[in-house]
């Protein structure tokens, strides 16, 4: 089942109970409502961060009308705090921190925005220079650094070779008599310049792969890590989710040699110019006017990239747009497309609302934010750059006899390297700020820290019985998601007690809070008031990771994993030993599971192996992660595509097959021996009857020394069974007992499982089983 790009959000996440997504998926396919539309909030922009960062964004419901008429901008925005300030560019809407003053001294923000960045980010590169000094041989590194550099003086030394070749062949051309000598050891020097440069830059561009794979290793281990060590709270938490992009470091040490070496040019150039003028007459003013049109536009560039901003795109039409296009595009979206019979009228929407927004620029917001300059800026700064010709023509006028060639040349030719250099910093300013702003994030999240803080204990606590399942305690325990915004309750009040080993069922409406229960009994969520007692000890108190390697936990969302089928199976119990025992219990947890059979079947012919008669099932890797790559998309029909195809070639196994994976995974943890609490919500939605029961009967034959925990909506197989039935309305317990106690209150559990009841004996009518002689099969049970 697919939520459709246009769906509906709580603002800050994007969670559902599994039936709120059947609904949002409903209304957003028959359009006969309002139609919900989300801004992205996660669509942030690299920039220094402050209070804009944080901002959120609020949930906007439009009429069907609105969404049709929407080619003005909207604003989908609580109302700013005083600090900021919006300015909307095409289809963006930009936020932006309010200026203290709208007087702006030119240049004044760039030179406050390097100063910032330097003052914030100099303690983390020392640290990140301080990663890659461990990272990187220090030679490679030295030689690395040696190389870069080079480039700052490169510059340099070609200007004082050519302006020595040119004032050597000048005089020779003065004087009537050529100095060869001198004519030649000057092409000999420019000659081994360039064999040396060569030669560097070859060296450098051959090691940088070998530097960038090191360091993106190092940082994607680290992000690694700190995914893994991260609590489902945080994790959850749209803020909190670890973003960073190991490759950028490489990228960031990059961007940190490039400044080296703009500096390192700008020094040298510099020198060079001034050491030149000092021969020259009027050298100095004009080097100091070479540098005035590169020096201007560096420190008033117009540019986003030196604010701290947010944009979004707020034009309803656009983002209509996007989302049919999205539908059309997506495989994902096929199966629902075709057999809606969608086509048509995503093709009409999308002509519709990208016909409201023609005309209207998307382009990125700092490119348009640039565009509101006026033309009198580029005109004087333009002008500028005339001035070194204008100035050099008028003082030869004036005096025609210094007049001299190579001169001319070099300073024309210093001209450009200057301007060249400056150029560069203006665009390095912003380059640089956000590089560092990269490596802060990088640092930021390897950094990320656990959530609980009071973790003292280690389960199980002392004394417990080995044969025993965990006792479960809640008490007075309510609960709202973290980062919703009006802290709804999702859970309220709840008291109740699951004895040691029972069996205990959960019913409910749908949304009545089953799945998030199950998400506080296995300790994802920590409760928001209230205490859970595990084991008489309160659950915040124990180690996370020492808790769950005594849980068990199935549910209708496990994945197959990018790994063999064995292996996925096997992973339920990581600390089971290697080898034959652990290849014996996987495919022992398979058939209780029931995937064994599937399973086998993937048994198919690598025809890329030769000679190889059959890869095993087990060995299978259903979704492997992407390896293959081509240069043309779609690949040209010939044997290469062949060969593609056959890299491509993707096996797949059914829904139901899936959850038998699933389920073998628990029993593989089941098998350890060690489980004291397992809890199953739903994991059989899409098993047939058979599987389920088998698979409920096989958890149930599993119970002794456990307390097991269901969650579901079909009574039949495991009410009979419970020791205790726990029955959820609107986030409260509203009754609790066994399956005849509830049967006889005739209350919430006593309507849901009529329900039930009566679509059997209604609808089950065969010639043996005649109407006057319907067997009421549920209540019967009970
Ligand atoms: N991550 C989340 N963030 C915020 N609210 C959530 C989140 N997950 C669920 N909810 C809300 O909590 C309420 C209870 O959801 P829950 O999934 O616990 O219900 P359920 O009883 O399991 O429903 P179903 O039978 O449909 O699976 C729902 O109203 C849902 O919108």
């Amino acid at each position: 089942m697919l939520i459709y790009p246009i769906e509906c959000v709580h603002p800050g996440h994007r969670h559902y109970s599994k039936s709120e997504r059947t609904y949002v998926a409903l209304i957003t396919s028959r359009m006969d409502r309002h139609l919900w539309y989300f801004q992205d909030s996660e669509s942030r922009w690299d920039g220094p961060y402050s209070c804009v960062d944080n901002y959120i964004f609020r949930l906007h419901v439009f009429s069907e009308k609105n969404a049709s008429d929407s080619t003005s901008n909207t604003n989908t925005l609580e109302e700013l705090p005083p600090s900021l300030t919006f300015v909307d560019l095409g289809v963006w809407r930009v936020i932006l921190e309010r200026p203290n003053s709208y007087f702006v001294i030119p240049g004044k923000q760039t030179l406050q925005l390097w100063r910032d960045t330097i003052i914030s980010i100099s303690g983390i590169l020392l640290q990140f220079f301080h990663d890659l000094l461990r990272i990187i041989n220090p030679w490679t590194f030295a030689a690395f650094l040696i190389a870069h550099l080079w480039t700052g003086i490169d510059g340099a030394l070609r200007l004082h070779l050519e302006s020595r070749a040119l004032d050597t062949i000048e005089r020779s051309f003065t004087s009537g008599s050529p100095d060869l000598r001198e004519i030649g050891l000057a092409i000999t020097q420019r000659v081994l310049l360039l064999v040396v440069s060569s030669v560097i830059y070859w060296f450098m561009y051959r090691i940088q792969p070998v530097i960038k794979n090191a360091i993106k290793l190092h940082f994607q281990k680290r992000i690694l890590e700190a995914n893994l060590n991260q609590d489902f709270t945080t994790c959850q938490d749209n803020s909190g989710k670890i973003n960073a992009d190991a490759s950028e470091a490489f990228y960031c040490f990059s961007e940190v040699l490039d400044t080296a070496d703009l500096i390192f040019s700008v020094i040298t150039q510099v020198g060079f110019v001034l050491n030149f003028s000092r021969n020259q007459e009027q050298g100095f003013v004009f080097a100091m006017l070479c540098i005035a049109k590169p020096i201007m536009s560096a420190i008033d560039t117009k540019s986003l990239w030196d604010k701290t901003f947010v944009a979004h795109i707020t034009n309803a039409a656009y983002n209509r747009s996007t989302a049919m296009f999205s539908l059309a595009t997506g495989s994902e979206n096929k199966q629902e497309v075709l057999t809606c019979g969608l086509e048509d009228y995503i093709a009409k929407e999308y002509t519709k609302a990208s016909n409201e927004c023609e005309g209207i620029p998307d382009d990125y917001p700092s490119t348009l934010y640039g565009l509101r300059n006026t033309p009198f800026r580029d005109v004087c700064i333009e002008l500028m750059g005339e001035l070194p010709t204008i100035y050099y023509v008028a003082s030869c006028l004036s005096q025609p006899s210094k007049f001299s060639i190579s001169t001319l040349a070099m300073l024309h030719q210093t001209a450009t390297s200057l301007r060249w250099t400056f150029d560069r910093i203006a665009s390095q300013n912003n380059n640089f700020a956000q590089y560092m702003n990269k490596i802060k994030s990088i640092y930021d999240s390897i950094s990320a820290k656990h959530e609980n803080k009071e973790e003292l204990f280690t389960y199980p606590p002392s004394g417990k019985d080995r044969n025993e399942g965990m006792n479960v305690e809640f008490e007075d325990v309510s609960f709202h998601y973290p980062g919703t915004p009006s802290n709804k309750l999702v859970l309220k009040s709840l008291s109740f007690t699951l004895p040691s080993s029972s069996l205990v069922v959960i019913v409910g409406a749908n949304g009545s809070g089953k799945s998030t229960l199950v998400k506080l009994l296995t300790n994802l969520y920590k409760p928001s008031t209230g205490t859970i007692y595990l084991d008489s000890k309160p659950s915040t108190t124990y180690i996370s990771s020492s808790l769950f390697h005594y849980l068990a936990l199935l549910t209708q969302d496990h994945s197959i994993f990018p790994v063999p089928m064995l292996e996925n199976i096997t992973m339920g119990d990581p600390d089971c030993e290697e080898g034959e025992e652990r290849t014996r219990r996987g495919k022992e947890s398979a058939r209780l599971g029931g995937a064994f059979e599937a399973i086998e079947k993937l048994c198919v012919k690598d025809e890329l192996k030769e000679g190889k008669p059959k890869e095993d099932g087990w060995d299978k890797v259903l979704h492997p992660v992407q390896s293959v790559t081509c240069s043309h998309w779609p690949m040209p029909e010939g044997q290469l595509k062949d060969v593609m195809d056959k890299i491509e070639k993707q096996l797949d196994l059914s829904g139901g097959e899936k959850q038998r994976v699933a389920a073998s995974r628990t029993f593989m943890r089941l098998l350890s021996g060690r489980t004291k609490l397992v809890v199953v919500d739903e994991p059989t939605s899409a098993m047939d009857p058979e599987g389920e029961l088998q698979l409920f009967n096989n958890l149930r034959s599993m119970r002794h020394g456990k307390t097991m925990v269901f969650v579901t909506h079909r009574f039949g197989h495991l009410t009979k069974h419970a020791d205790l039935i726990l029955c959820m309305k609107d986030g409260e317990l509203v009754e609790s007992g066994s399956h005849r106690e509830l049967i006889e209150k005739k209350g919430e559990y006593h309507k849901l499982y009529n329900i039930q009841a009566t679509a059997f004996t209604e609808d089950v009518v065969t010639p043996t089983n005649p109407p006057s002689s319907r067997t009421n099969t549920l209540n019967n049970e009970g």
